[in-house]
């Protein structure tokens, strides 16, 4: 920093001749522009208030310049950010705050985001995730240093985010002072959104302390933030800051990098600039190990055949290889039956169907909806109407009329009976209510692509 501070006015006239600046260009923009700070390799420059509506403008064309030629004088790498002369002002107003108060400082297991339950010791490793687990506990204990970023992805439910959040646990194990933080590419969205309608750059700051000082950043999904133009920018600048401070990075993804159609250039080389592991359906093996881990914390015994039975027909997905494990459980204890493989066939008929393709059904819709919003299906199709179910229930409502040919009078009787005036009034709230409010429209399109990957 001091090199930098002592050198200031000589990087400033080193851009001056090196690209060959008229002294107009020169006395308008590079003079005024004053040193803030240089931490992390990320040098930040002040932007006078009388500049501040011109910062894109001085930041696409001086960027590079500052870029260049400070990297060359002091023979080290550093990123340029330009901010807000009132921005500074801000800052150091809560600089004099004590520490406390300052909610970064406070990243920690809790607020990282993390799964208590999501370890490597209940992660089951085989042949379909051997790679992935090695790449995984490799980051883990070297965070920033061997692969960066660590990039996963597979299919629905192959166990992504057990993964990640079992780097963020082993991390904070080692090092309790690290900061890790986990969020869904949904989260970190809607914070962008929200920063951005609200139209304060305190928020935006904040938003950017937040993401740009940790030590371990994780974000699930990235695919739902490509194509959303002004969060992509924010992520994009976001992996520059902390990839140029040696912070771990880890995304994941459903596809590879290169699979992504819409995903720019910028971004494909990023993503590939580390370690890519995919994850595979599990194998018979894999399925069986899971499901036996399963039945050692089951109250009543499940016998090794329904155990088979289980693991030879649900093969793709390890979230529907529990939620038959936990279906099957349930009947027994539900029924006060023995639980014999008649009795989990007929709590798995409606699961099990061999050979069919994923159709997209108002039971298909239901289960991806309360999933998305931690409810569970019973309550969507219940009479209930607490606050927390209505939102859900009026968006399966929309999905079953825009994914399916299911009639209002239909939908009416799978949620809770209600007559299909109240199905139209919901189709017709959320069909506005996405035209005018971004969140909502985010989570119903992310909602829509989990239904429907393809
Ligand atoms: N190898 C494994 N061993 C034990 N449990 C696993 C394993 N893989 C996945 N699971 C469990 O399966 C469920 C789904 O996994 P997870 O949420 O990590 O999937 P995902 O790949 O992130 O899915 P999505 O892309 O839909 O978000 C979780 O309960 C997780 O604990």
């Amino acid at each position: 920093m001091e090199s930098i501070r002592e050198n200031w006015t000589a990087i400033k006239e080193t851009i001056k001749r090196e690209y060959d600046l008229t002294d107009i260009s020169y006395r308008t923009w590079v003079e005024p522009l004053a040193l803030y700070n240089a931490d992390n390799h990320i040098v930040s420059i002040i932007i006078p208030e009388e500049q501040s509506h011109m910062i894109d403008y001085i930041s696409s064309r001086y960027k590079s310049f500052f870029q260049v030629t400070i990297t060359e004088m002091l023979e080290e790498d550093y990123d340029i950010k330009f901010v807000q002369e009132k921005d500074v002002i801000k800052e150091m107003q809560k600089d004099n705050l004590p520490a406390e108060n300052d909610p970064s400082n406070h990243i920690n297991s809790e607020n990282a985001n993390l799964n208590p339950k999501y370890k490597f010791d209940t992660f089951v490793v085989g042949s379909s995730n051997k790679f992935a687990h090695s790449a995984s506990l490799a980051v883990a204990e070297s965070p920033g240093l061997t692969y960066n970023p660590l990039y996963l992805y597979g299919g629905p439910g192959l166990g992504k985010t057990h993964l990640m959040h079992s780097i963020g646990h082993f991390i904070m194990e080692q090092n309790p002072d690290k900061k890790v933080l986990y969020v869904t590419s949904e989260e970190f969205t809607n914070e962008v959104i929200e920063s951005i309608r609200s139209g304060n750059a305190a928020s935006m700051t904040k938003l950017r302390e937040k993401y740009r000082t940790v030590d371990v950043l994780m974000v699930d999904d990235v695919q739902f933030i490509i194509g959303k133009e002004s969060t992509q920018e924010e992520f994009f600048h976001t992996f520059n800051v902390l990839h140029s401070a040696r912070k771990q990075i880890i995304l994941s993804s459903d596809k590879p990098p290169k699979e992504i159609e819409t995903l720019d250039e910028r971004f494909r080389s990023r993503f590939e600039w580390g370690l890519i592991a995919d994850i595979q359906p599990p194998d018979y093996e894999t399925r069986m190990a899971i499901l036996r881990k399963n039945a050692e914390h089951s109250i009543h015994p499940i016998d090794e055949e329904i155990i088979k039975y289980i693991a030879t027909n649900i093969k793709s997905n390890i979230r529907e290889l529990e939620g038959a494990f936990n279906k099957v459980a349930a009947a027994g204890k539900l029924n006060k039956v023995d639980l014999t493989l008649a009795v989990a066939e007929e709590a798995l008929k409606d699961v099990i169907y061999p050979n069919k393709a994923r159709e997209i059904t108002p039971a298909l819709i239901i289960n991806v909806v309360s999933e998305h919003f931690g409810v569970r299906p019973e309550d969507i199709t219940s009479k209930k109407r607490n606050s927390e179910f209505v939102l859900p229930r009026q968006i399966v409502m929309y999905l079953c009329r825009e994914l399916t040919d299911t009639s209002y009078m239909n939908i009416g009787k799978l949620l809770g009976k209600k007559d299909h005036t109240t199905i139209i009034h919901g189709v017709n709230k959320i069909t506005a209510e996405i035209q005018t409010n971004e969140d909502l429209k985010n989570k119903v399109d992310i909602i829509i692509k989990k239904i429907n990957p393809s």
